[in-house]
């Protein structure tokens, strides 16, 4: 069955030297769980897609889930609307992502049209589109490169369309920060994450996932021409925010 995953267990045995992250074939095999176990909110983020989709998507509109991993988001989204309520394409650039998520689509929502693409979003050719799907991937991107990719979102976004923006933040307060950071090892520890485990993840993350400051995102936002955005959902160092195209 191709949403067959196991236990992340990557960084449960010491490593000489730990190694940048990267969503290989061995962390695509474990995604699901890691993903879970990891970012707090997770789940509802994931429940809450559907509901902002049936109220602010077009009926027949276009969604991009950009980054999308295995298609969570996309599976979500199937779950919930009819299959000629909105077309899907799932873009992510690491193929074994981008394969395993075309094969899970095809099991599981077959009359769903739901398109994958392997692929760059940072220089992918967008159609015009009702809702754009950005979960816990703009973080992976150079800081340099996340001002333009915005503004292109933002102008190919139909009038009235909306994006969602989901992130790991950074505190800009030293102690606010090192709270939050705590907490949320804390929240790793109770779903079963060794001291190891966390340290040598941190260390692979390390100038691999950038967080911005919530600050930033919305000022990023902003500079990419939404005239609005919300945060809607906050949890520890994890947040959602939707940004709306005037319509
Ligand atoms: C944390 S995961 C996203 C999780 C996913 N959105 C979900 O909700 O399950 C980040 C994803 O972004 C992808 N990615 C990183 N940089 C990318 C880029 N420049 N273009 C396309 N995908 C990219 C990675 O391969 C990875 O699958
Ligand atoms: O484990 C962490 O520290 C995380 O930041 C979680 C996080 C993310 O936020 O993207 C990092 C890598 C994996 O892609 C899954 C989740």
């Amino acid at each position: 069955m191709s949403d067959a995953s196991y236990r992340d267990a990557i960084f449960s045995t010491p490593l000489d030297k730990v190694a940048r992250f990267s969503f290989d074939e061995q962390v695509v095999a474990c995604f699901p769980d890691m993903i879970r176990r990891s970012v707090p909110g997770y789940g509802q983020i994931l429940g809450m897609l559907s509901l902002i989709a049936k109220r602010h998507l077009r009926h027949g509109a276009h969604v991009y889930d950009l980054g999308c991993s295995l298609g969570a988001s996309g599976l979500a989204l199937a779950g919930a609307l009819p299959a000629d309520a909105f077309g899907y394409t799932g873009i992510d650039l690491s193929p074994a992502m981008a394969a395993r998520a075309k094969q899970t689509f095809l099991d599981e929502c077959p009359d769903h049209a739901m398109q994958v693409e392997e692929a760059d979003i940072r220089t992918y050719e967008y159609a015009p589109s009702g809702m754009i799907i950005l979960n816990f991937t703009l973080q992976f991107l150079p800081p340099a490169d996340r001002d333009a990719l915005l503004k292109r979102l933002y102008n190919t976004l139909e009038p009235g369309g909306v994006l969602i923006l989901s992130e790991k933040t950074i505190d800009a307060d030293e102690r606010d920060n090192a709270w939050r950071v705590e907490r949320y090892h804390d929240f790793k520890r109770a779903n079963g994450y060794s001291d190891m485990e966390i340290s040598q993840k941190r260390t692979a993350l390390e100038n691999v996932l950038i967080p911005d400051t919530l600050d930033a995102l919305h000022e990023r936002l902003s500079l990419a021409g939404f005239p609005r955005s919300m945060t809607w959902f906050q949890y520890l160092n994890f947040t959602s925010l939707i940004a709306f195209k005037e319509g």
